[in-house]
């Protein structure tokens, strides 16, 4: 009777310690001092947290929520811990300061699956694969001397675009503008990463566009699995089932361009000449390791279905925005063409080379990325537990960074709804990551591996259409009356297709004379 007593005892005191130890970690870090608190927020619900506040435009809702609640603000989003970022100085504390413990990338179901197990460095975490993989495709691809090298490939399927609006112009007819520039990063695209066009006319342009958009939507949705543990074996949204499905399909045709890769007899390309998919064969059939491993099929599959992705949307849409400013506003669009014709003339295209003296041009795309970031959210994941701003920042935690909100804060950015070029005129704003108040490209560790590429790609086309031609709105619609909506997903393109009508603007070639 006395020992089942102490025991009674010792229980009743081992679980009051218990429970009071759990009550003082919520007040104590591990080494007893006093917890710092969270980020301000909105009080979470049991279960769900603050998931019913965030609907289908994120960036909206976080800019409404962050003016209550501040630039460091902690949303509870079923079991993750969610720190919304939305001015320059708590951006750099975040991408600068804290970059080490910062930089790995969420674990959503729907990057898992897309990148075969983050086997692709885009979506993998900070670490040596990311870095070795990053480093590959920075060398093979996205190199001064890599990007020099398929000039000719940029200005081949340029030509073709131009001579398909000079048929519209000669016709008066309408141009689907998005059709035409997703043809023409499809095209570029693939003929770099699988050495070929697609084929059919640009059917199957279309059908890769389309799940494309199917794809970057999925991994841009809120999936209730990735937040409520207890709805894993479900899948409520269908948002797994849909992912799976279209995944296969990249699956498969990856597939297929390896295999035909492989079965290519008289493979002796010159450096210079050989495709992605060439290039990481070759490393598949050397010694080379990834993080110790040597490089098979699945990360060449993964690596190169992501470049392709990643060229199909990164060109078309900063173009797609960048252009529809010039027609929303006829004053640029002139200053864009007056110095065009006064750098290039009107007798011949704009070239690569002409890029660095076009300063009106560059400054119009920069505007436009800071209207228009490709992502609306830098998203980042935690290592460690840390202190941001006399904060504390669990373990784990998503970091998203509103750099879409940044890029319209009337207090960064005087008159920040209107698009003026003349803004980025010595103003001292660097936009390759070093100043947090333009972080269209990101900055710290994973800031973007294509930048030098869009920063020619982009204002090339862009200087191309305004130079060729004039352009009129289809329809009677009014310059200041074109729709400028966002569909939302991973990234953030127009939600209405880009059409107008072309007039030539250059001269025939004059002959030259004997
Ligand atoms: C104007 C066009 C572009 C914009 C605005 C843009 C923007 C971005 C941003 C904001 C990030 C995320 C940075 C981060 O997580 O901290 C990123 C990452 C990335 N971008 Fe771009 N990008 C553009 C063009 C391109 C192009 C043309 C390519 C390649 C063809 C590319 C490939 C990538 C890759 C692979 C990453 C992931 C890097 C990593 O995780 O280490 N981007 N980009």
């Amino acid at each position: 009777m006395a020992a089942a007593a102490a025991w009674l005892m010792v229980t009743v005191l081992l679980g009051g310690a218990g429970v009071l130890w759990w009550l003082l970690s919520f007040v104590m870090d591990g080494s007893g001092r006093k917890r710092l608190p969270l980020p301000p927020g909105p009080r979470p619900l049991p279960i769900v947290g603050n998931m019913h506040l965030v609907g289908p435009l994120p960036h909206l809702d976080m800019l409404e929520l962050s003016k209550r609640y501040g630039p460091l603000m902690h949303l509870q989003l079923g079991a993750i811990h969610t720190i919304v970022v939305s001015s320059p100085e708590m951006a750099e504390q975040f991408l600068k300061t804290h970059d080490a413990n910062f930089a790995n990338r969420i674990n959503s179901e729907a990057f898992r699956q897309f990148s075969y197990n983050g086997k692709t460095f885009s979506f993998a975490d900070s670490g040596p694969f990311w870095r070795e993989t990053r480093r590959l495709c920075f060398t093979h691809l996205f190199s001064q001397q890599r990007i020099a090298a398929f000039r000719p490939v940029r200005r081949e399927e340029l030509d073709l675009v131009v001579r398909s609006i000079e048929e519209a112009a000669e016709a008066r007819s309408a141009v689907n503008l998005s059709t035409a520039l997703g043809t023409l990063t499809a095209n570029m695209g693939s003929r770099i990463i699988l050495g070929k066009k697609f084929q059919g006319e640009g059917k199957e342009v279309a059908e890769f566009w389309k799940n494309t958009r199917e794809l970057l939507t999925l991994l841009g949705t809120f999936n209730l699995n990735d937040y409520i543990p207890l709805l894993r074996p479900f899948d409520i949204q269908g948002i797994r089932k849909r992912v799976k499905a279209v995944h296969k399909i990249f699956d498969e045709f990856m597939d297929r361009m390896i295999d035909e890769h492989l079965d290519k007899k008289n493979d002796h390309h010159q450096e210079d000449e050989k495709d992605f998919i060439d290039i990481m064969i070759g490393l598949m059939h050397s010694n080379e390791l990834v993080d110790g491993h040597p490089v098979d099929r699945t990360i060449v599959k993964a690596i190169a279905l992501d470049m392709l992705e990643v060229f199909m949307d990164t060109l078309r849409t900063p173009v797609e925005w960048a252009f529809s400013e010039l027609l929303r506003n006829p004053r640029v669009m002139k200053k864009v063409q007056e110095e065009l014709k006064a750098v290039v003339g009107l007798h011949r295209q704009v070239e690569e080379s002409d890029i660095p003296k076009l300063e009106y041009l560059t400054l119009c795309v920069k505007e436009s990325l800071r209207l228009h970031p490709q992502l609306a959210f830098v998203i980042h994941r935690g290592k460690d537990e840390c202190e941001v701003g006399g904060y504390r920042i669990p373990e784990n935690s998503t970091v998203m960074i509103n750099i879409w909100k940044i890029g319209r804060d009337p207090t960064v950015w005087p008159n920040a709804d209107e698009y003026l070029p003349e803004r980025f005129i010595d103003n001292g704003v660097d936009t390759r990551g070093n100043d947090f108040r333009f972080l269209s490209f990101g900055s710290g560790r994973r800031i973007c591996i294509g930048m030098n590429l869009a920063m020619v790609m982009v204002p090339l086309v862009l200087g191309q259409l305004a130079h060729g031609f004039d352009w009129e709105l289809t329809g009677g619609v009014k310059p200041t009356e074109l729709d400028m909506n966002v569909a939302f997903g991973l990234t953030m393109p127009r939600a209405v297709e880009l059409v107008a009508v072309p007039t030539k603007r250059l001269h025939p070639t004059p002959t030259p004379t004997a």
